[in-house]
């Protein structure tokens, strides 16, 4: 069994993966921190757990990290590069599901992030959490900065076009309209977040500048081997889970003469988490609510230059916990589906 330790357990990413954990059977949870909450057990503060975990939250000091085989950070950015030195030299797997880990260059860290980073070797070593892009290097990684929920949305949405170099669009002017419900802002009280301020109500917010266009640019300037220039403005939607993203490219001529339908299928035909619908599919977050699948389908309307992509994905799990689960399960060699055979939910 792994030792798992989970730093941030109260956030609703830290309980979403206590919810599939839970229930996955290679692990063992060894500790659980809060510091508002320590001392008290977690099926009392989560009755959804109740008979399923059986731990009390500890505080980060006294939750004895160094003694599991691998602890996620479901913290606010920052919290986990000023734990990982010490977890890594004890032998312990991190995975970050903030964004210390995710930007290669320390300064645009620094730029986004407003705090400077504090181990830019470590920096050097992570790798980016994004499984169908980068399996092999998870493997044997010892740090992952996990990608974020937004831009895992985006990446797997062009991942085909731009793949090795591939010619497919045009690499500048892509945009990326996404939506996000409330949940991507996390469990703290603020006033964006009240029932009142976000239900019954639409609107994008960071289109100046958001700190997952570098993310989202770098990824994909990675995957292409060049670089990519991408527009992305995420909006609020009144929904609890899930992330709409709606992708904009502009085909080349070798674009219009390739069949996008089956690049796409063939593409995605062995990734157990991306399911590329028929065309002329207008995928549903709903479809995907609670699980790790992210669904795609992909539109030329009237047959143009346009093509446009549609990506579902629930925020909370295949954009945050559930894929920080594959990625562990392909760390230490298990089934990348254990723990994440869930049916998503519906209505
Ligand atoms: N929500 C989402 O959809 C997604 C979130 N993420 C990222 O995952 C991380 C967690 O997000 P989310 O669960 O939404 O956040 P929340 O605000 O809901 O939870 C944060 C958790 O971290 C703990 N925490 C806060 N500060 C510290 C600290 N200094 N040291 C130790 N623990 C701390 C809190 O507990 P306590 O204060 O009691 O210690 C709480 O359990 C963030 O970095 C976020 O960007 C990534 C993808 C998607
Ligand atoms: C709706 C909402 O506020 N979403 C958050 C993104 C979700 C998140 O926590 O971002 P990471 O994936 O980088 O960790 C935001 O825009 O800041």
């Amino acid at each position: 069994m792994i030792k798992v330790g989970i730093v941030g357990g109260t956030g609703y990413t830290g309980v979403e993966l206590l919810r599939l954990l839970s229930r996955h059977p290679d692990v063992e949870l060894r500790a659980v921190t809060s510091r508002k909450e320590a001392g008290m057990k977690v099926a009392e503060m989560f009755p959804s757990l109740r008979g399923r975990v059986d731990i009390a939250f500890s505080t980060p000091e006294d939750a004895k990290l160094t003694e599991c085989d691998v602890v996620f950070f479901a913290t606010p950015h920052g919290v986990a590069m000023a734990q990982a030195r010490e977890l890594l030299e004890a032998g312990v797997k991190v995975i970050d599901l903030a964004a210390d880990f995710r930007l290669k260059d320390p300064a645009e860290f620094a730029k986004w992030y407003a705090m400077e980073h504090s181990c830019t070797d470590l920096l050097a070593e992570a790798v980016y959490g994004l499984p169908e892009v980068n399996r092999a290097a998870i493997q044997s990684a010892r740090l992952i900065g996990m990608a974020g929920c937004y831009p895992t949305s985006v990446q797997l949405g062009l991942l085909p076009l731009l793949e090795n170099g591939k010619k497919l669009i045009e690499t500048t002017g892509l945009i990326a309209d996404c939506k996000s419900g409330v949940s991507g802002a996390g469990r703290k009280a603020e006033v964006g977040t009240l029932f009142a301020e976000s239900a019954d109500n639409f609107k994008a917010y960071g289109v100046k500048g958001h700190r997952h266009s570098p993310e989202i640019m770098q990824g994909l300037s990675e995957i292409h081997g060049a670089p990519v220039q991408l527009t992305f403005v995420p909006h609020l939607t009144p929904m609890i889970r899930g992330i709409h993203s709606t992708i904009y490219a502009r085909l080349t001529e070798e674009g219009k003469n390739t069949d996008i339908q089956k690049l796409f299928e063939e593409r995605f035909a062995n990734e157990v988490f991306v399911d590329v619908m028929p065309a002329g599919s207008c995928p549903e977050t709903r479809s995907v609510r609670g699980s790790n699948t992210a669904r795609i389908a992909v539109h030329r309307p009237g047959n143009g230059d346009l093509l446009v992509i549609l990506v579902v994905e629930d925020n909370l799990v295949k954009g945050a916990s559930g894929q920080s689960v594959q990625v562990m399960n392909l760390m230490f060699g298990l089934n990348e589906q254990h723990g994440l055979d869930v049916v998503p939910l519906l209505p």
